[in-house]
């Protein structure tokens, strides 16, 4: 009996130990994504759309069609395929777009449903604890300790320290130069502006390095979440570790000094989150400020590297704008308030046009293309289910290219601001956002924006060195090879104001 019990063969056989571990692990994920990713999507009405491959779902060729300043023509393929609400896959996350004014509204108004979650990448390289990341009261505190900083009210008190600082990194850039990159130098101005100012970071060679850093980590954000050696989000993630080591390090340092008692020589964001509490007396921990140093740092210098490059490569072209901007800035120079020769508040406040030349150009170019909320809690829109946990995407160039809110929307027309009779109605123009999350750094991008420009016009025209040179976005939209112009100076630099 027991000789033939073992001749029997079981009617299933592995021969190999690790093919059955293979097998069981596929059954088993195959069996989570139906229970966690299927089961909770039947007798739901989806809005229409592809979902792609699994994990990379339709990101390749929106990634394409960013490197290539198309990503509009990606939209509006699915916009005429699909209607205005439309489902995809995008950074390893199921999305829905919703694009309009209502969806506008939607995504932008107090709603319950909608939380704040970035795709899987943005949340690796701005931490869990960013603000891009936190709802309810969480939000509320850190985002009340950056306003601290950058409401109109605080701003003025240090509009003349930043033009100083504007002016001696301009100098910096271009004194004795006939040539410019005028990317490399308006990332390492703002770079510059944002980190003293804000958070008080030493000159050095660690500024440079972090520098680097940062915009290596920016690539990542927006890239596939493939942790693989080599792969673009592999780098971010090693340049997020690089960048976390220097902040501890600044805010170690700060709160040391602050137990000894000695007072920086003005309250920035790091003394401001070091002296935060929450309504249970409790301080921010290392890893909020941290992520949250990290996240305003991104979220402030590059998008106004972007509009200033924009605005250098729009004045190029087009003579028009450019003669009007210089009359403006040329009238503002000769009546500049301060004694030390410093642009104040109520100057830049006097630069109308030149501002609305800028709205102008981030309604054709926003220089945030979009961004992600997730649902809460399974909800509705424009007749279709939206289920929990997914993204919701918003879309900045489908309402500010819609000819029905923007009359002849690729006409580039800064009279459209200012101008009561044209102006777009709520959550059609939104470069900064809208509502409860809107851009809190409105002001500060604006004075900063505005102090640069005018340095420049008052002592340079420029032409372009590559005609034409096309935009890719990265994922912001830069000139494709850095902009590189040639100078042609009014006067001396280092007489002028
Ligand atoms: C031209 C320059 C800028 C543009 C176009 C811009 C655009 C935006 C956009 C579109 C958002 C997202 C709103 C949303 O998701 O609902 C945002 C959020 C944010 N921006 Fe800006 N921004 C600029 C400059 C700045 C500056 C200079 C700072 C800081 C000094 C800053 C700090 C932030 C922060 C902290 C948030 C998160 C707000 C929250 O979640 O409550 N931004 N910005």
């Amino acid at each position: 009996m027991e000789s033939l019990l073992s001749r029997i063969e079981p009617f299933f056989t592995f021969q190999h130990p690790s093919l059955a571990v293979v097998l069981v692990t596929l059954l088993a994920l195959l069996g989570g994504y139906y229970r966690f990713r299927v089961s909770p999507l039947l007798g739901k009405k989806l809005p229409p759309g592809s979902l792609g491959f699994p994990l990379v779902g339709e990101s390749i060729g929106f990634m394409r069609a960013q490197k290539i300043d198309k990503t509009k023509q990606w939209i509006d393929k699915r916009l005429v395929k699909y209607g205005p609400v439309f489902k995809t896959s995008l950074m390893g996350s199921p999305v829905i777009v919703l694009t309009g004014q209502a969806g506008n509204k939607f995504i932008f108004s107090a709603n319950d449903a909608l939380g704040s979650n970035q795709p899987v990448s943005v949340a690796r390289i701005l931490g869990d604890h960013s603000i891009f990341e936190l709802d309810g009261k969480r939000h509320k505190l850190v985002r009340g300790a950056m306003m601290s900083f950058l409401r109109p009210e605080s701003i003025q008190r240090f509009v003349g320290e930043m033009d100083a600082i504007v002016k001696e990194q301009l100098l910096q850039e271009l004194k004795g130069k006939d040539s410019v990159q005028v990317v490399t130098m308006m990332k390492k101005v703002t770079f510059k502006v944002t980190c003293s100012l804000l958070f008080g970071l030493p000159e050095g060679k660690e500024k440079d390095a972090l520098l680097e850093d940062f915009t290596i980590a920016l690539k990542g954000a927006w890239a596939i979440p493939i942790d693989f050696p080599g792969t673009i989000f592999r780098q971010a993630c090693q340049a997020r570790d690089r960048i976390t080591t220097v902040i501890t390090k600044l805010v170690e340092r700060r709160k040391k000094e602050m137990e000894e008692g000695k007072e920086a020589p003005r309250e920035d964001v790091i003394s401001s989150f070091l002296n935060l509490r929450d309504e249970e007396d409790q301080s921010l921990t290392k890893d909020e400020m941290i992520d949250n140093i990290v996240s305003m740092i991104i979220a402030s210098h590059d998008t106004s590297a972007i509009v200033l490059s924009l605005l250098l490569r729009h004045l190029a072209r087009d003579t028009h704008v450019y003669e009007a901007v210089l009359e403006e800035q040329t009238e503002i120079s000769k009546t500049k308030e301060g004694k030390d020769g410093m642009l104040r508040w109520s100057n830049v406040q006097k630069m109308k046009y030149t501002w609305r030349v800028a709205q102008e150009l981030m309604r054709v170019t926003p220089p945030v293309f979009g961004n992600f909320k997730r649902t809460t809690k399974d909800t509705s829109f424009g007749g279709f289910d939206i289920p929990k946990g997914w993204q919701v995407f918003w879309i900045a160039c489908a309402t500010h290219m819609d000819e029905k809110i923007f009359e002849e929307p690729e006409k580039f027309d800064p009279s459209r601001f200012g101008n009561p009779s044209k102006s777009a109605p709520p959550y059609t123009y939104i470069p900064f956002g809208a509502g409860p999350r809107a851009c809190p750094g409105v002001d500060f991008a604006r004075i900063e924006i505005m102090l640069i420009l005018h340095h420049l016009i008052i002592n340079y025209k420029w032409t372009e060195l590559i005609p034409d040179e096309a935009i890719t976005r990265e994922p912001m939209p830069y000139p494709a090879m850095g902009l590189p112009i040639k100078l042609h100076p009014r006067k001396d630099m280092v007489n002028c104001n």
